[in-house]
Protein backbone atom coordinates (compact mmCIF):
# COMPACT_ATOMS: atom_id res chain seq x y z
CA UNK A 1 0.00 0.00 0.00
CA UNK A 2 0.91 3.31 -0.76
CA UNK A 3 1.80 5.34 2.20
CA UNK A 4 2.10 8.89 0.31
CA UNK A 5 -1.24 9.76 0.23
CA UNK A 6 -2.69 12.45 -2.65
CA UNK A 7 -4.64 14.65 0.19
CA UNK A 8 -6.45 16.31 -3.11
CA UNK A 9 -8.09 12.97 -4.26
CA UNK A 10 -11.42 14.03 -3.96
CA UNK A 11 -12.71 10.71 -5.46
CA UNK A 12 -11.96 8.03 -2.83
CA UNK A 13 -15.00 7.59 -1.78
CA UNK A 14 -16.30 6.70 -5.46
CA UNK A 15 -13.54 4.37 -5.07
CA UNK A 16 -14.28 2.85 -1.77
CA UNK A 17 -17.81 2.17 -3.36
CA UNK A 18 -16.79 1.31 -6.21
CA UNK A 19 -14.30 -1.72 -4.87
CA UNK A 20 -17.27 -2.81 -2.40
CA UNK A 21 -19.32 -3.32 -5.53
CA UNK A 22 -16.17 -5.36 -6.90
CA UNK A 23 -15.75 -7.47 -3.35
CA UNK A 24 -19.84 -8.09 -3.30
CA UNK A 25 -20.08 -9.32 -7.15
CA UNK A 26 -17.11 -11.36 -6.03
CA UNK A 27 -18.55 -12.93 -3.19
CA UNK A 28 -22.05 -13.49 -4.03
CA UNK A 29 -20.13 -16.04 -6.99
CA UNK A 30 -19.34 -17.94 -3.51
CA UNK A 31 -22.56 -17.54 -1.25
CA UNK A 32 -25.48 -15.93 -3.58
CA UNK A 33 -27.67 -13.27 -2.48
CA UNK A 34 -30.49 -15.91 -1.46
CA UNK A 35 -28.39 -18.03 0.32
CA UNK A 36 -26.42 -15.15 2.47
CA UNK A 37 -29.90 -13.68 2.90
CA UNK A 38 -31.65 -17.61 4.64
CA UNK A 39 -28.73 -17.94 6.31
CA UNK A 40 -28.70 -14.64 8.20
CA UNK A 41 -32.16 -14.29 8.24
CA UNK A 42 -32.31 -18.05 10.33
CA UNK A 43 -30.13 -16.66 13.20
CA UNK A 44 -32.12 -15.38 16.23
CA UNK A 45 -32.99 -11.49 16.53
CA UNK A 46 -30.66 -9.24 17.73
CA UNK A 47 -31.36 -7.60 20.49
CA UNK A 48 -30.27 -4.17 19.42
CA UNK A 49 -27.02 -4.12 21.82
CA UNK A 50 -25.01 -1.55 20.56
CA UNK A 51 -27.71 0.96 20.59
CA UNK A 52 -28.50 -0.39 23.86
CA UNK A 53 -24.75 0.20 25.30
CA UNK A 54 -24.64 3.95 23.75
CA UNK A 55 -28.19 4.76 25.50
CA UNK A 56 -26.88 4.28 29.06
CA UNK A 57 -25.96 7.21 30.71
CA UNK A 58 -22.90 9.48 30.32
CA UNK A 59 -20.52 10.21 27.00
CA UNK A 60 -20.20 6.15 24.97
CA UNK A 61 -16.80 5.44 23.69
CA UNK A 62 -16.88 3.56 20.26
CA UNK A 63 -13.57 2.14 20.15
CA UNK A 64 -12.04 1.56 16.52
CA UNK A 65 -9.63 -0.77 15.54
CA UNK A 66 -7.79 -0.02 11.67
CA UNK A 67 -4.67 -0.67 10.15
CA UNK A 68 -4.61 2.23 7.86
CA UNK A 69 -6.69 4.66 6.45
CA UNK A 70 -6.55 6.40 3.21
CA UNK A 71 -6.07 9.25 4.32
CA UNK A 72 -3.13 8.59 6.94
CA UNK A 73 -1.97 5.57 4.81
CA UNK A 74 -0.26 2.84 7.20
CA UNK A 75 -1.26 3.79 10.72
CA UNK A 76 -0.13 1.04 13.01
CA UNK A 77 2.92 -1.01 11.37
CA UNK A 78 2.34 -3.15 14.17
CA UNK A 79 -1.19 -4.68 14.52
CA UNK A 80 -2.11 -6.79 17.21
CA UNK A 81 -5.90 -6.38 17.10
CA UNK A 82 -6.57 -9.39 19.68
CA UNK A 83 -4.23 -8.09 21.70
CA UNK A 84 -6.00 -4.08 21.42
CA UNK A 85 -9.22 -5.60 22.10
CA UNK A 86 -8.47 -6.78 25.36
CA UNK A 87 -6.62 -2.90 26.10
CA UNK A 88 -10.04 -1.25 25.00
CA UNK A 89 -12.08 -3.58 27.22
CA UNK A 90 -9.84 -3.38 30.20
CA UNK A 91 -9.91 0.67 29.73
CA UNK A 92 -13.67 0.37 29.54
CA UNK A 93 -14.73 0.93 26.03
CA UNK A 94 -18.54 0.68 25.26
CA UNK A 95 -18.08 -0.50 21.39
CA UNK A 96 -16.10 -1.68 19.24
CA UNK A 97 -15.53 -0.37 15.39
CA UNK A 98 -13.89 -2.86 13.54
CA UNK A 99 -12.74 -1.74 9.75
CA UNK A 100 -13.48 -4.62 7.33
CA UNK A 101 -12.55 -2.78 4.24
CA UNK A 102 -9.22 -5.11 2.77
CA UNK A 103 -7.76 -2.16 -0.07
CA UNK A 104 -7.20 1.35 1.69
CA UNK A 105 -7.87 0.16 5.84
CA UNK A 106 -6.18 -2.92 5.11
CA UNK A 107 -9.40 -4.89 7.16
CA UNK A 108 -11.11 -7.95 6.93
CA UNK A 109 -13.99 -9.79 7.72
CA UNK A 110 -11.33 -12.74 9.02
CA UNK A 111 -9.85 -9.89 11.52
CA UNK A 112 -13.70 -9.24 12.30
CA UNK A 113 -14.28 -12.75 13.28
CA UNK A 114 -11.46 -13.26 15.51
CA UNK A 115 -12.35 -10.22 17.47
CA UNK A 116 -15.97 -11.15 17.49
CA UNK A 117 -14.84 -14.29 19.07
CA UNK A 118 -12.62 -12.43 21.28
CA UNK A 119 -14.71 -10.11 23.11
CA UNK A 120 -18.25 -9.23 24.67
CA UNK A 121 -18.29 -5.70 23.64
CA UNK A 122 -20.91 -4.98 20.99
CA UNK A 123 -19.26 -4.55 17.51
CA UNK A 124 -19.68 -2.53 14.82
CA UNK A 125 -18.68 -4.05 10.96
CA UNK A 126 -17.01 -1.26 9.36
CA UNK A 127 -17.41 -1.27 5.37
CA UNK A 128 -18.77 0.70 3.06
CA UNK A 129 -22.19 -0.48 2.53
CA UNK A 130 -23.72 -0.60 -0.63
CA UNK A 131 -25.81 -3.36 -1.68
CA UNK A 132 -27.93 -5.43 0.82
CA UNK A 133 -25.55 -8.60 0.82
CA UNK A 134 -23.35 -6.79 3.30
CA UNK A 135 -25.48 -6.65 5.71
CA UNK A 136 -26.47 -9.89 5.54
CA UNK A 137 -22.85 -10.73 6.04
CA UNK A 138 -22.61 -8.56 9.05
CA UNK A 139 -25.10 -10.47 10.64
CA UNK A 140 -24.01 -13.76 10.13
CA UNK A 141 -20.15 -12.36 11.43
CA UNK A 142 -21.88 -11.10 14.42
CA UNK A 143 -22.22 -8.08 14.18
CA UNK A 144 -24.15 -5.78 16.27
CA UNK A 145 -23.80 -2.91 14.03
CA UNK A 146 -23.02 -1.82 10.53
CA UNK A 147 -22.14 1.36 9.28
CA UNK A 148 -24.28 3.37 6.34
CA UNK A 149 -22.97 6.63 5.07
CA UNK A 150 -25.33 9.08 3.48
CA UNK A 151 -22.58 10.12 0.96
CA UNK A 152 -23.30 6.63 -0.49
CA UNK A 153 -27.08 5.83 -0.50
CA UNK A 154 -30.19 8.20 -1.41
CA UNK A 155 -32.88 8.46 1.38
CA UNK A 156 -34.89 5.40 -0.09
CA UNK A 157 -31.87 2.93 -0.48
CA UNK A 158 -31.13 3.81 3.44
CA UNK A 159 -34.37 3.56 4.40
CA UNK A 160 -34.63 -0.37 3.08
CA UNK A 161 -31.50 -1.17 4.62
CA UNK A 162 -32.44 0.01 7.85
CA UNK A 163 -35.65 -2.03 7.51
CA UNK A 164 -33.50 -5.00 7.19
CA UNK A 165 -31.16 -3.95 10.06
CA UNK A 166 -34.68 -3.61 11.95
CA UNK A 167 -35.67 -7.08 11.07
CA UNK A 168 -32.52 -8.53 11.58
CA UNK A 169 -31.79 -6.97 14.83
CA UNK A 170 -28.95 -5.02 14.46
CA UNK A 171 -28.05 -1.36 14.41
CA UNK A 172 -27.13 0.93 11.72
CA UNK A 173 -24.59 4.06 12.59
CA UNK A 174 -26.01 6.41 9.83
CA UNK A 175 -22.48 8.69 9.21
CA UNK A 176 -23.77 12.29 8.10
CA UNK A 177 -20.88 15.30 7.13
CA UNK A 178 -23.72 18.20 6.85
CA UNK A 179 -27.44 19.29 6.48
CA UNK A 180 -28.28 17.64 3.80
CA UNK A 181 -27.52 14.31 4.72
CA UNK A 182 -28.56 14.12 8.18
CA UNK A 183 -31.95 15.76 6.96
CA UNK A 184 -31.94 12.64 4.67
CA UNK A 185 -30.50 10.08 7.73
CA UNK A 186 -33.91 11.52 9.67
CA UNK A 187 -36.33 10.70 7.30
CA UNK A 188 -34.90 7.07 6.13
CA UNK A 189 -35.11 6.56 9.89
CA UNK A 190 -32.42 6.37 11.33
CA UNK A 191 -32.11 6.16 15.53
CA UNK A 192 -27.96 6.43 15.32
CA UNK A 193 -26.87 9.21 13.93
CA UNK A 194 -22.76 10.00 13.46
CA UNK A 195 -21.39 13.35 12.52
CA UNK A 196 -17.82 12.60 10.94
CA UNK A 197 -15.86 15.42 11.40
CA UNK A 198 -13.50 14.37 8.40
CA UNK A 199 -14.78 15.80 5.28
CA UNK A 200 -14.38 12.49 2.99
CA UNK A 201 -13.80 14.20 -0.14
CA UNK A 202 -10.99 15.99 1.13
CA UNK A 203 -9.83 14.89 4.61
CA UNK A 204 -10.02 17.94 6.10
CA UNK A 205 -10.66 17.14 10.28
CA UNK A 206 -12.97 19.97 12.18
CA UNK A 207 -14.42 19.29 15.14
CA UNK A 208 -16.72 22.57 14.92
CA UNK A 209 -18.49 20.03 12.18
CA UNK A 210 -20.18 18.24 14.92
CA UNK A 211 -20.78 21.17 17.14
CA UNK A 212 -21.89 22.85 14.27
CA UNK A 213 -24.66 20.16 13.30
CA UNK A 214 -25.54 18.94 16.84
CA UNK A 215 -28.76 20.71 16.90
CA UNK A 216 -29.62 19.17 13.40
CA UNK A 217 -29.91 15.65 15.42
CA UNK A 218 -33.55 15.23 16.80
CA UNK A 219 -33.00 14.10 20.10
CA UNK A 220 -34.39 11.17 20.18
CA UNK A 221 -31.83 10.24 18.52
CA UNK A 222 -27.74 8.87 19.39
CA UNK A 223 -25.99 11.70 18.40
CA UNK A 224 -21.90 10.24 17.65
CA UNK A 225 -18.99 12.28 17.15
CA UNK A 226 -16.61 10.69 14.80
CA UNK A 227 -13.20 11.29 13.43
CA UNK A 228 -9.94 13.83 14.97
CA UNK A 229 -10.46 12.96 18.50
CA UNK A 230 -6.97 13.45 19.79
CA UNK A 231 -7.15 14.94 23.29
CA UNK A 232 -8.75 15.13 26.70
CA UNK A 233 -9.98 18.31 25.48
CA UNK A 234 -11.42 16.87 22.49
CA UNK A 235 -13.73 15.55 24.42
CA UNK A 236 -14.63 17.83 26.91
CA UNK A 237 -15.82 20.08 24.13
CA UNK A 238 -17.46 16.99 22.74
CA UNK A 239 -19.35 16.29 25.42
CA UNK A 240 -20.20 20.41 26.17
CA UNK A 241 -21.80 20.17 22.58
CA UNK A 242 -23.81 17.42 23.51
CA UNK A 243 -22.18 14.04 21.84
CA UNK A 244 -23.57 10.84 23.40
CA UNK A 245 -20.69 9.03 21.93
CA UNK A 246 -17.60 9.48 20.24
CA UNK A 247 -15.44 7.06 17.64
CA UNK A 248 -12.03 7.38 17.93
CA UNK A 249 -9.72 5.63 15.75
CA UNK A 250 -5.95 6.85 14.85
CA UNK A 251 -5.58 8.32 18.19
CA UNK A 252 -5.99 5.10 20.51
CA UNK A 253 -4.61 3.41 17.45
CA UNK A 254 -0.99 5.00 17.47
CA UNK A 255 -1.07 5.30 21.10
CA UNK A 256 1.49 2.96 22.48
CA UNK A 257 -0.25 2.71 25.98
CA UNK A 258 -3.90 2.01 24.44
CA UNK A 259 -5.16 1.26 28.19
CA UNK A 260 -4.13 4.57 29.86
CA UNK A 261 -5.03 6.96 26.79
CA UNK A 262 -8.62 5.82 26.60
CA UNK A 263 -8.55 5.49 30.58
CA UNK A 264 -7.87 9.32 30.33
CA UNK A 265 -10.65 10.06 27.75
CA UNK A 266 -12.93 8.37 29.93
CA UNK A 267 -11.88 10.71 33.41
CA UNK A 268 -12.32 13.99 30.65
CA UNK A 269 -15.85 12.74 29.78
CA UNK A 270 -16.74 12.66 33.66
O1 LIG B 1 -10.05 8.11 7.51
C1 LIG B 1 -10.03 8.17 6.27
O2 LIG B 1 -9.04 8.46 5.60
C2 LIG B 1 -11.28 7.84 5.52
C3 LIG B 1 -11.33 8.03 4.14
C4 LIG B 1 -12.46 7.70 3.43
C5 LIG B 1 -13.56 7.17 4.07
C6 LIG B 1 -13.52 6.96 5.45
C7 LIG B 1 -12.41 7.31 6.17
N1 LIG B 1 -12.32 7.10 7.52
C8 LIG B 1 -13.34 6.54 8.29
C9 LIG B 1 -13.46 7.36 9.49
O3 LIG B 1 -14.09 8.37 9.41
C10 LIG B 1 -12.66 7.00 10.70
O4 LIG B 1 -12.15 5.70 10.59
C11 LIG B 1 -13.35 7.09 12.05
O5 LIG B 1 -14.35 8.03 12.13
C12 LIG B 1 -12.29 7.33 13.12
O6 LIG B 1 -11.58 8.51 12.84
P1 LIG B 1 -10.18 8.85 13.51
O7 LIG B 1 -10.37 8.83 14.99
O8 LIG B 1 -9.85 10.23 13.05
O9 LIG B 1 -9.21 7.83 13.08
Amino acid sequence: MNNQIDRSVDVILDELAAYAKKRVKRAKETVCLEEMREKAMSLPRGDFYFRHVLESPGMSFICEIKKASPSKGIISEDFPYRKIVKEYEAAGADCISCLTEPKWFMGSDEIFCQIRSDTYLPMLRKDFTIDEYQLYEAKCMGADAILLICALLNTSAMANFLDICEEMGICALVEAHDEKEIESAVSAGARLIGVNNRNLKDFTVDLNNAARLRDKVPPEAIFVAESGVHSSADIVFLKAIGADAVLIGESLMKASDKKSVLESFRRAAQ
